[in-house]
C-alpha cells in the first residue's frame, strides 16, 4: 500500500507531467494566488504564529510575510525576463550559430521547512519553485504545530493542490518523503539533519540546497559609534528571541570597550522590550522546553552581565548578555539559537579574524566599523555565507543578493532571481545551420598541423568586435566556407594560404593578434 507521502509525490509528479506548471501565465496566476492567500489569511497566519512563537502581528508581517510579498511582486514582474533564452558570448567557431542558455523546470521539488520563521523559510522556496515552473511537495516543520496546520488546511484552497501538495508530519514522515525520488530537495534546518538529507538525496543523485545555520560572529571595532552599533546588534540578536539563523551569535571586541558595549546593549534592551520583557508583546518565546533546557544549560559556566531570568513553564528566557566569555565555555560550542549574547574579548581585528577562521564558515558575518579598510580587510580574510557591515539581518531582505551558506552553513542560495536559477536547469543550447560545412574541415580527420593551426585560431580567439566586426567576420567565414567547398581536395594548400592572407589582413584591421 502506498504511504500518504508516496501518494503526494506521485500526485505532484503526475500533475507536473501534464505540463501545466510550465506556461508563464500559469506560474504568474499561482504566484498571485499565493499573494492573495497571504493577504486574505493574514489573521489566521498571525494567530497561529502567535501560538507557536509568541510573535506579534506586526512582527509576523515585518519579518515574514512582507518579504514573501516582495518576492512574489518581483517574480511576477521579472518572470518573462527570467524564463527567456539568455544569449551568451561566442567564439569564432560558433559566431554564426545561435548559442544561448534556456532555463527549464527541474520537475518535482521537495521543500522541507524549519520552525523559526516558518512562513519565510517554507514559502520563499515555494515561490522560487513555482516561478521556475516546477511542482513542489511542501513539508512545513512539525515543531510549529499551529502554523503547519494553517498551511495544510488553507494553502490548497489558493494554489494548485495537485502541483503543490502540503504534507505535514514529523521525522518519520520526512524520512518517508526523503525515500522518494525528487528532482531537487530544498532543506532548511540544522546541519546534523542536513547531512541526513544529503545522504538520502545521494541515493537518487538528487541535487540539494541546504539552508543551514551556525555561529555568526559580530566584530565591533573600538572606533565605531557604539550606541548605534549596539542598538542594531540588540535588534538582530533578540528578534524572535534569538531564534534567527542569521542572528549575531557572539560579539568580538577589545577589552577597552566591553563595558560600554554592555551598557549600550542594556539601554537598547530596555528601549525595545521595556524593563520587563516578559510582558512585552514584541518579545518572543523559546519554541519548546527541549530548546529552553538546551539554551539555559549554555549559561552555566559563563558570567551573566545582563538578564538571565527565565520561566520554564512559559519558555521565557530574558534577553541575556554574558561577559568575558571563554572560548571553551558551553555557549561557544554550538549555535546558540536563543537570546544569549556572549562577549569575547580580542586584541584587535587580526585576532578577531584568526578566531573566526578557526571555526566553521558561518552563515552571516557582521562587522561594525567606521573604517572601510577594516571592513574590507575582514571581508578579504574570512569566508561566510553573507557579510553585513554596520547592521544586522537586513541583507536577508535584499532580493538581489544570494542568500545561503558556505561549508558547514549550507550549500546553494536563493531569493529573487537566485531562487529561480537554483530551481531551474540552466540548459546550454547551440543551434547550427546545416550550411558552411567547409568551416568544419579543420576538426575532421585526417588531422594535420594546418588544420590544428586554424582550430587554434577559431577556438582561442574571442575578440570583442562589436556588431560591425561580427558582421565582417561572419562575411569572412562565409567566404572561407565557400572557397573551401569549391576547392576542396587538391587545392587545399592554395586555399589555406589564400584564406590565411585574407584573415591576416582582417586581423590587422581588428587589431587581433594572429
Ligand atoms: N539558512 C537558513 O535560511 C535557515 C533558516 C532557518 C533556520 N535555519 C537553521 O535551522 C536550525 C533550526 O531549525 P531546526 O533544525 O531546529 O528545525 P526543525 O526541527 O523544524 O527541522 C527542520 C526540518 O527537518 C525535519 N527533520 C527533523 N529531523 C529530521 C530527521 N532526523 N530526518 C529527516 N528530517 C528531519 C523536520 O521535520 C523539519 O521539517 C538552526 O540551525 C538554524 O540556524 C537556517
Ligand atoms: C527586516 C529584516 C528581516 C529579517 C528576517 C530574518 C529571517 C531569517 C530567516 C532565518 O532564520
Amino acid at each position: 500500500r502506498m504511504s500518504r507521502e508516496q501518494k503526494a509525490v506521485e500526485c505532484a509528479r503526475k500533475a507536473f507531467l501534464t505540463g501545466r506548471s510550465k506556461p508563464l501565465e500559469h506560474r504568474i496566476r499561482q504566484l498571485k494566488n499565493l499573494q492573495r492567500f497571504l493577504l486574505e489569511r493574514e489573521k489566521e497566519i498571525a494567530e497561529a504564529i502567535k501560538k507557536d512563537l509568541n510573535k506579534s502581528e506586526a512582527g509576523t508581517q515585518l519579518y515574514e510575510t512582507l518579504g514573501l510579498e516582495g518576492e512574489i511582486v518581483l517574480a511576477v514582474k521579472k518572470l518573462a525576463e527570467w524564463v527567456a533564452p539568455r544569449p551568451v558570448e561566442k567564439n569564432l567557431l560558433t559566431i554564426s550559430d545561435t548559442v544561448y542558455i534556456q532555463p527549464e523546470p527541474l520537475g518535482v521539488v521537495l521543500i522541507i521547512g524549519a520552525w523559526n520563521y516558518p512562513w519565510a523559510v517554507t514559502i520563499q522556496p515555494l515561490i522560487g519553485a513555482i516561478a521556475a515552473g516546477n511542482a513542489a511537495v511542501v513539508k512545513p516543520s512539525e515543531v510549529c504545530v499551529h502554523t503547519a496546520k494553517v498551511m495544510e488546511d488553507l494553502l490548497p484552497a489558493y494554489i494548485d493542490k495537485e502541483l503543490y501538495p502540503v504534507v505535514t508530519g514529523g521525522v518519520s514522515e520526512t524520512q518517508e518523503l526523503l525515500r522518494q525520488r525528487f528532482d531537487h530537495v530544498f532543506y532548511t534546518g540544522n546541519s546534523m539533519v542536513g547531512k541526513l538529507v544529503m545522504e538520502a538525496a545521494a541515493k537518487h543523485l538528487t541535487p540539494i540546497t541546504l539552508e543551514l545555520g551556525g555561529k555568526s560572529p559580530c566584530y565591533i571595532d573600538k572606533n565605531c559609534d557604539i550606541p548605534i552599533a549596539c542598538r542594531r546588534v540588540t535588534w538582530g540578536k533578540y528578534s524572535n528571541c534569538g531564534q534567527t539563523c542569521i542572528a549575531p551569535d557572539y560579539i568580538l571586541c577589545e577589552p577597552s570597550i566591553q563595558d560600554r558595549v554592555l551598557e549600550e546593549i542594556k539601554k537598547s534592551i530596555k528601549a525595545f522590550y521595556t524593563e520587563d520583557p516578559k510582558t512585552c508583546p514584541d518579545y518572543g518565546r523559546i519554541i519548546n522546553q527541549r530548546h529552553f533546557k538546551r539554551i539555559m544549560a549554555m549559561t552555566e559556566d559563563s558570567t551573566i552581565a545582563i538578564g538571565g531570568d527565565s520561566d520554564e513553564s512559559t519558555c521565557y528566557i530574558a534577553p541575556t548578555v554574558l561577559k568575558d566569555v571563554q572560548v571553551n565555555s558551553k555557549v561557544m560550542q554550538e549555535e546558540i539559537f536563543g537570546p544569549l549574547l556572549p562577549i569575547l574579548t580580542v586584541s584587535g581585528v587580526d585576532e578577531a579574524i584568526n578566531f573566526i577562521n578557526k571555526g566553521e564558515k558561518p552563515l552571516a558575518l557582521y562587522i561594525f566599523s567606521p573604517d572601510d579598510k577594516v571592513i574590507k580587510k575582514v571581508i578579504a580574510e574570512t569566508s561566510s555565507g553573507g557579510v553585513l557591515a554596520n547592521d544586522c539581518l537586513v541583507h536577508y531582505s535584499v532580493s538581489a543578493l544570494p542568500f545561503g551558506g558556505v561549508g558547514n552553513s549550507g550549500m546553494g542560495s536563493y531569493h529573487g532571481k537566485f531562487s529561480f536559477d537554483n530551481l531551474s536547469h540552466l540548459r546550454g543550447c547551440l543551434i547550427k545551420q546545416l550550411k558552411m560545412e567547409g568551416v568544419n574541415d579543420m576538426r575532421y580527420p585526417p588531422h594535420t598541423a594546418k588544420k590544428l593551426f586554424w582550430a587554434r585560431f577559431f577556438i582561442l580567439k574571442n575578440p570583442d568586435l562589436g556588431w560591425l566586426g561580427r558582421m565582417t567576420l561572419l562575411a569572412i567565414i562565409a567566404v572561407v566556407a565557400a572557397v573551401v567547398l569549391q576547392v576542396r581536395g587538391k587545392e587545399e594548400t592554395f586555399l589555406i594560404s589564400t584564406v590565411r592572407k585574407r584573415l591576416q589582413w582582417r586581423c590587422i584591421l581588428f587589431e587581433v593578434e594572429l
